[in-house]
This record gives structure tokens, sequence and C-alpha cells, in this order.
């Protein structure tokens, strides 16, 4: 088939949270039209990608996409039409030296990554592939464990509850994709009872997951352990628990500031911190655990915890694989998140988690808390192997979509699937 573009043109949709997002679509001259969407983050790295926003008070509050729309259409579409749509390197170079900044600031990481995404999906197409196996080869065939955000805190619950941001459901003990997902359905509900049973509330965060108020930031980890004994389950031996602290969010003059517990502690006592929770709590991977600007500490954290358990670098290292690569020269963790529109193209995403794998880091692909239903991170977690992904709560639409998306490649890929389960990890599990 013709895989030439013959056509780019974008269009204003909403998120996840009521704000508008930049869509994309591709056309190749073999007539095949293939589109994307673009997520939005609330807890961002300081480093990330530059999402263009307009500014206009009279939409939106400032944040429409129009300037990033006219961008796609009339900056980086003329550029890109006849070119081949399988090649996206040459594709994502021509966008980057378009833009000309080092944070695509100039064009947008909206409208960049839109094109970028759409192109991909149009060349798979056209290919007569999957996706995850346009993108990752006929090796890609191992299903990621879900990491399920069942309870919601930091900004993602408005500031309302604990102060780590997402306590993760983690079932590595399950047989199959399809199981551990019905596992994460079935504590998610366990939970809500429970919740429900001591007059907590069941409302919930931007992720899906509940966002009751508590008091302190392990009574989270309490309430899942409670919801999983009472499917049945053992926590640790089949379902682990992870923890995204998004710590940057409460890091201010040298402190985190854990309102919930209304205490401040020092980079050393948070690490103690974490440390007494690894003890006592099944917690296989720790993202964020410390802030974007606290590098040297992470040193650190990375020396005590380290061999236990996954460190992962969000706000930190932003998708950056100029930034991953210091981070691994100074052992700073032992893995990346992968965030598409931290970095603004697929090329640059795959270098990431290439790099981070490459060192034996973990790559943990993720969503942002701002989605919509497009499911591209579910076949990028099949072609990268990564092992595992997070997606938010086993509730939805937005959320649930990219799991969808994995039963569907579970079932089509029948008896070569495979499940990451306890090897997803860059750590084994001590359970
Ligand atoms: C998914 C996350 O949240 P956001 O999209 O708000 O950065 C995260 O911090 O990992
Ligand atoms: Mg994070």
């Amino acid at each position: 088939m013709d895989s030439t573009i013959i056509g780019i043109s974008a269009r204003e949709i909403l998120d996840s949270r009521g704000n508008p997002t930049v869509e994309v679509e591709v056309t190749l001259a073999c007539g095949i039209r293939a589109r994307a969407a673009v997520p939005s983050g609330a807890s961002t790295g300081s480093r990330e990608a530059v999402e263009l926003r307009d500014g206009d008070p009279r939409r939106y509050g400032g944040k429409g996409v129009r300037t990033a729309l006219e961008h796609v259409e009339e900056r980086i579409g003329p550029d890109l039409i006849d070119l081949d749509a399988r090649d996206q390197k040459v594709i994502d170079d021509t966008m980057i030296a378009l833009d000309g900044t080092d944070n695509k600031a100039r064009l947008g990481a909206n409208a960049i990554l839109g094109v970028s995404l759409a192109c991909a999906r149009a060349a798979a197409e056209a290919s007569g592939l999957p996706l995850y196996h346009y993108l990752g080869g006929p090796g890609a065939t191992r299903l990621p464990v879900p990491c399920m955000n069942i309870l919601n805190g930091g900004v993602h619950a408005h500031g309302q509850g604990a102060d780590i941001q997402e306590f993760m459901l983690v079932p590595y003990g399950a047989g199959s994709f399809r199981e551990a997902l019905r596992w994460g359905a079935e504590v998610y509900h366990a939970l809500q009872g429970i919740l429900l049973k001591k007059g907590l509330s069941v409302g919930v965060g931007d992720e899906g997951g509940f966002a009751p108020q508590v008091h302190a930031n392990r009574e989270p980890l309490d309430l899942i352990v409670a919801a999983i004994e009472t499917v049945g389950l053992q926590p640790g031996a089949e379902v682990g628990i992870a923890m995204d602290s998004a710590s940057s969010e409460f890091y201010q003059d040298g402190k985190y500031h854990l309102h919930c517990e209304k205490r401040q502690l020092g980079s050393a006592e948070m690490i103690a911190y974490y440390a007494a929770l690894v003890d006592e709590y099944p917690l296989c991977l720790l993202e964020d655990g410390l802030a974007q600007d606290d590098w040297e500490n992470w040193k650190l954290l990375n020396r005590q915890l380290g061999d236990g358990i996954e460190l992962v670098g969000d706000d930190i290292f932003c998708t950056n694989p100029a930034i991953i690569a210091r981070a691994i020269t100074d052992q700073i963790a032992n893995a990346a998140l992968i965030k598409l529109n931290q970095i603004g193209t697929v090329t640059e995403t795959i270098a990431a988690a290439r790099l981070a794998q490459f060192h034996g880091w973990g790559a943990f692909v993720s969503h942002r808390s701002g989605e919509t239903v497009d499911s591209f991170i579910a076949d990028l977690t099949v072609a990268l192997d990564t092992g595992h992904l997070k997606s938010g709560a086993p509730c939805r639409g937005e959320r649930v979509e990219k799991y969808n998306q994995l039963l569907r490649i579970e079932e089509e890929l029948g008896t070569a699937a495979r499940f990451a389960g306890k090897t997803a990890f860059c750590r084994p599990i001590r359970f």
C-alpha cells in the first residue's frame, strides 16, 4: 500500500478532565486515515516538553489549543506531505528541526506528538500490522502487568486526601493479563465496600481511584491490603502495591510537607519513612519518592532501597534520554517512567525506553491524568516489552480503554501471548 502522507488535519477535542486537547488525522495515498489524541498531565515535571495553550481567557480559561491546531495544519503539515508515514524518525526529526527549540515550545509538544502518533498508526495500518507488531516487531508478545491506581491522592484528588498521589494494585501473581485485570476490578470493588463501611468517601480522583480523606499516608495501604484479602488473594505473594508519591508537588524549601499527617520531613527522613513502609507492606515499586530538584538525595534513596524495589523517576527524568543517561551514570534510580507527551515524539519515547532497558533499568509506560480514549500506550507497552504499565483504575472509559486494548492484544496473540507476571520489574519480587 502506498503510505505516502497526503493530508494532515487537526481538531480540538475534550479530555477526561473536560479540558481541550489536540486530535490529529493523517491521510495516506492508499486512502488510509488514522487519528490520534494527545493526553495532558497535572503533576508535570519542570523539564517536560511544552504543551502549547492559547492563553485566551475567553476560551476554556486560557487552555484552548487552537494555536497548536494551526501549527499542525499550517506549519507541520506542509513539511510532511509526500514523506512516507513509515519513516517515523525522518518525520519526527523534521518536526524537531522545524520547532528548533530543545523543549518543543515553538510548535508545541501537543501539536508535534499528535502528528507523530497519527503517522505511526497510519503506517501500521498501511503495513497491514497491528500497532504493537509494527512498533515492536514479531517478538512483541509479552503482556504487561497492569498497575491499577485504585486510590488517588495529591493533586489528582485536589489536595483533599493522601499526599501520595497514586496507590496502585499490582497483580503480578495472575496467570494472564485477563486474570490480572479481573483481580484488579474485584479488589477495586472490595475497596469500595470497605470505604463505604468505614463512612469514607467513594468519590474518585482524576485517574478513577477512590479519593477518601485519610489522615496518614499509610492508611490507603492498610485499606488496600484489606481489600486484597477480602477477595481471597494474598498480599505480597499474589498482589503487590506500587506508589507514585509525585513528591515534587509537596516539596518546598528543602522539606517534604506531608499535609495529611501535618508534618514536614527532610530528605533523609523521607527515605527512612519509605524504608519503614517497604518493611511493613508488599511494596514493589516507588515512583518519584523524592522531588525533581532533589537529585543528590535520589542517590541515597537508590542506595538504601534500590536493591529491593523498583525506583522510578518521572518528573525528574521527563522521558528525556539525555537526563536518563545522566541518571544512569549517577545511579540515582533503577527505572524510568515513559510518557509520550513528556518528550513529544514516538522516536524519542522509544529511545528513552530502550536506553533504560539497555542498562538493566525498568521502563514503566504511563498514561497521563488527563486522558482520552486513545489506547496507543497499550500497544506501545507490548512493543517495547516493558512488562508493566499504569493506566489508572479499572474503571472510567479513558482508563479502561488501554486495559481493554491489552485484552484484545492478548486474545489476538493466542498461544504466543506471555504474561510478564513477577518478571515485570527490574528487581525480583521479594515475596
Ligand atoms: C500520571 C501521572 O500524573 P500526571 O499525568 O498528572 O503527571 C504521574 O505523575 O505519573
Ligand atoms: Mg508520576
